[in-house]
């Protein structure tokens, strides 16, 4: 991993959930895992329910780099109540909220290299007024950006998917999408490959939304009348694009050497192959974004909290692609 001089901003998530328990074992494997230094945010009293490791609690992330050595560097968010894993709470909602707004306010000030945000519950962030579909929007927001011009990639080691509508009901979905929707996503992907991937000329593959694409129309409409017209304004731009593909037969392995990602009309169809694939070490990645954000692509997993039995692979991986993309970055500002 290349050296990164300021520390990594990773949010604790929901303090019932399994977002603390995979940070502190991230800090326990940290060189079999090849990561870089990085700062926890949230409850230091969620992390020490499920974990023995030494924490750091500091007051500033200038100090972690230290720290990071000899215990995992906190920044605390004050609770009102300790939450028990497994149970989420209102507090504890807020809590996750707390840690997303500083990690954020972090890596825009440029005093974290990236953001790295745990699992949060969707449920929970709705139930104490959050308004937003998900922490992607939320970020977008804080950073200026529209949600419609940034993308909610998926990547594991042989795919990467990019869902052009995210959390909306299904019934929502066809009403939703427009071209100017799919071609917004589809160039933020394209360019997120360069920025953050370091992919110079990325090849995207947009699938169909009907069975077999819409047969030419005869199985539904949507490939030509909002699908078609968003492809080929991206190629007007000079961009590599093909479909609209069948989505059953676009993710099998000889398929998917073809494309460098796939373009999904709804959350589950890009969704279900990336974590078929890949949901042991599966990355969620938020692009077109002046800050580089990331996440494992688990959720909160209260089934299993506090019980040692959850994974922290996804969440390395969240941590070093973040650390990765840094340098991708700064590569093509140079
Ligand atoms: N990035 C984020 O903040 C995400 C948040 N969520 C939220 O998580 C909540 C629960 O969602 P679910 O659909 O149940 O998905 P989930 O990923 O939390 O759990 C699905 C299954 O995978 C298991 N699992 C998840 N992470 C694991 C890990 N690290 N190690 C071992 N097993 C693991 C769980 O025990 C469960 O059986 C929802 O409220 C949703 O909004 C879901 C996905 C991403
Ligand atoms: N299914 C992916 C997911 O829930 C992550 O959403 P977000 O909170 O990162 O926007």
């Amino acid at each position: 991993m290349a050296t990164i001089y300021r520390p990594l901003a990773v949010s604790l998530g929901d303090p019932a959930g399994v977002g603390p328990e995979v940070v502190g074992k991230c800090w326990d494997h940290r060189a079999r895992f090849d990561l870089p230094p990085f700062v926890a945010i949230g409850d230091p009293r969620s992390l020490a329910a499920v974990w023995d490791g030494p924490i750091a609690t500091i007051d500033d992330p200038r100090e972690a780099d230290s720290a990071f050595d000899v215990g995992l560097p906190i920044l605390p968010i004050a609770s009102v109540e300790a939450d028990l894993p497994g149970h989420p709470s209102v507090a504890g909602a807020h809590c996750s909220l707390d840690a997303l707004e500083l990690a954020v306010g972090l890596a825009r000030s440029g005093s974290a290299a990236a953001v790295v945000t745990g699992p949060v519950s969707k449920q929970q962030l709705y139930g104490i007024g959050f308004s937003h579909p998900g922490q992607t929007e939320f970020v977008a927001e804080r950073c200026g950006v529209s949600p419609a011009n940034v993308a909610m990639m998926l990547a594991g080691p042989t795919l990467r998917t990019v869902p052009v509508t995210t959390h909306i009901p299904l019934g929502a979905v066809v009403e939703t999408l427009t071209p100017s929707l799919i071609e917004a996503r589809g160039r933020a992907a394209l360019r997120g490959l360069q920025r953050n991937f370091g992919i110079s000329d990325p090849k995207l593959a947009v699938a169909g939304i009907n069975p077999h694409a819409g047969e030419g129309g005869t199985l539904g409409r949507e490939e030509i009348d909002l699908i078609i017209p968003a492809i080929e304004a991206l190629r007007a731009e000079g961009w590599r694009v093909t479909g609209p593909h069948p989505a059953d037969t676009m993710f099998h392995a000889a398929a998917r050497a073809n494309y460098d990602c796939a373009l999904c009309m709804y959350h589950d169809q890009a969704l279900i192959p990336l974590k078929a694939l890949h949901f042991e070490d599966g990355v969620n990645i938020t692009l077109g974004l002046p800050i580089i954000r990331t996440a494992p692509d688990h959720g909160t997993a209260f089934d299993i909290a506090g019980q040692d039995r959850a994974d922290p692979r996804a969440m390395a991986a969240a941590i070093r692609v973040a650390a990765q993309s840094v340098v991708h970055r700064a590569a093509v500002a140079a």
